[in-house]
């Protein structure tokens, strides 16, 4: 087993190192927020990922996993040291570098034996070459170091099984022995291993995700088409998903997609084709598409209704996808600051998101309109003049049409998730408009 640092304690981080320690390694997990350490050594989450607080509290009470903000100490013993900070998107589309330098900069400053460097975090192709040198630059004590690739492939919500049952490790090397010294960290998760050079590990994590992103606004283009010629977007999913070359995840359309990566990933990538004198037409559509399909329940409601001055608008989901409560790129937060520049007083329900959405958006008046955030989603819907659906909890699929028909004062729904069956509504008498059906 190893001595292990995580550099970042959030999805990635944090996640990564409670199973690191899961295994069997000795993790001490590194944050520069105070608030979040001492939360974690209560055996509190600072996010909200199922089964975690469980793993967090067993392996921290049998000794195996500890958290700290002095890196100094946390990296100096470690045998191996895995960065997970954030990449976020800047104004030009490029990957914000500057928390991983900072890292890599405390590292080479406080090392004190041979150390592999691990970069979990989401780089641009290159960005561990630069990581390598950058620490030798900085470099206090006459140590060997090393920089590997090792991206990550969780998604939020499902994060520590998409960790321990991964489909797949990633290893990106320029030796045998940071690649011997990753495959045995691995070992211990016997999944399959795929050991490449370090560029083409970066490369396959936004290729990854770009291609996820890419099949969704897809899928959402063709789902605006269907609308246009009368054909339904989840039929022809479904006809699509038995053929194994097309399979059948990620052919959802919807109100476009959202959260803390494929925004970012597909603009970071284009960014990159472009330094590189090269035009990434397909990546470059799926970002088209997605930009104008969060508005785009909107813009129909907008011509349905005169105006949404004065009205009660029930929204139900904030957060950017079901079982997390991050907002990143969720479609909420584009439509609701268009909603309340109208008048609408929005009731807004989200089973985790809305303490998160409450710093951005406080309660009470907001421009022309309001928002009241509710505790269910009847208190949303009683009285309301039209609801949006933004996110598929599943307290929202739980109610019943005939629940929005009683409930609302006028049954006029816009489903962004393609929850409800067309016919069902109808015979509720709900008047109902979704993505890519008529
Ligand atoms: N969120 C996700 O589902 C996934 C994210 N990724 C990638 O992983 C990386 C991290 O993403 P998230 O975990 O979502 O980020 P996050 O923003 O949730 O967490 C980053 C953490 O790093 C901490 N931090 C910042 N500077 C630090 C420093 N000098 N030392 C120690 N800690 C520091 C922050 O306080 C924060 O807690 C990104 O590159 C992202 O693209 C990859 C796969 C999945
Ligand atoms: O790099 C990352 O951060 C991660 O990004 C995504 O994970 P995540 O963004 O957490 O969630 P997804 O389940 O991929 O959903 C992303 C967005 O796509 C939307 N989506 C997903 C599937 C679908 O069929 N249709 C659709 O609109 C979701 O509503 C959501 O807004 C990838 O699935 C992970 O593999 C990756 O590691």
């Amino acid at each position: 087993m190893y001595k292990v640092a995580v550099a970042g304690t959030g999805y990635v981080g944090l996640v990564a190192g409670v199973c690191f320690a899961e295994v069997g390694h000795e993790v001490i997990c590194v944050d520069i927020d105070e608030n979040k350490v001492n939360k974690m050594r209560q055996g509190i989450s600072p996010i909200y990922e199922a089964c975690l607080e469980e793993l967090m509290q067993k392996n921290y009470a049998e000794g195996r996993l500890t958290y700290t903000t002095d890196y100094a100490s946390a990296y100096k013993n470690s045998d191996v040291i895995f960065i997970g900070v954030g990449t976020p998107e800047q104004p030009d589309g490029s990957a914000n570098l500057s928390y991983i330098a900072t890292v890599a900069r405390q590292i080479a400053e406080t090392i004190e034996k041979d150390c592999l460097v691990v970069v979990k975090s989401t780089v641009p192709v290159g960005t561990n070459d630069k990581v390598e040198q950058f620490i030798k630059d900085f470099l206090v004590n006459d140590v060997k170091v090393e920089v590997a690739s090792n991206p990550e492939f969780l998604a939020q919500g499902s994060a520590v099984r998409d960790t321990l049952q991964a489909a797949r490790i990633i290893i990106g090397t320029e030796s045998k022995w940071a690649e011997e010294m990753l495959m045995k960290i691995y070992e211990p998760f016997n999944l399959p291993i795929v050991s490449v050079r370090r560029r083409s590990a970066e490369m396959i994590k936004y290729a990854s995700n770009d291609f996820l992103a890419l099949k969704i606004s897809y899928m959402n283009d063709i789902a605006n088409l269907c609308e246009l010629v009368g054909a339904d977007i989840q039929d022809v999913a479904k006809g699509m998903s038995f053929d194994e070359r097309i399979g059948s995840k990620f052919l959802n359309a919807g109100i476009g997609y959202g959260g803390s990566c494929f925004p970012k990933d597909t603009k970071a990538l284009e960014y990159l084709a472009k330094q590189n004198g090269y035009e990434l037409k397909t990546v470059k559509a799926a970002i088209d598409v997605n930009t104008d399909q969060k508005t785009i329940l909107y813009k129909k409601a907008n011509k349905r209704l005169i105006t949404f001055n004065g009205l009660k608008v029930a929204v139900l989901g904030l957060t950017f996808k079901p079982g997390t409560d991050d907002l990143r790129d969720a479609p909420s937060l584009e439509n609701i600051p268009l909603l309340l520049a109208q008048g609408a007083d929005i009731y807004a329900y989200d089973p985790v998101g809305t303490e998160n959405f409450k710093r951005k958006y406080p309660e009470g008046e907001d421009g022309r309109g309001s928002i009241k955030y509710v505790e269910n989603v009847a208190e949303a819907l009683a009285g309301a003049n039209v609801c949006f659906i933004f996110t598929e909890w599943g307290e929202v699929k739980a109610v019943k049409p005939e629940e929005y028909k009683k409930l609302m004062r006028t049954p006029l729904v816009y489903d962004g998730r393609n929850i409800y069956g067309i016919e069902d509504m109808k015979e509720a008498g709900v008047e109902y408009y979704s993505i890519g059906r008529q």
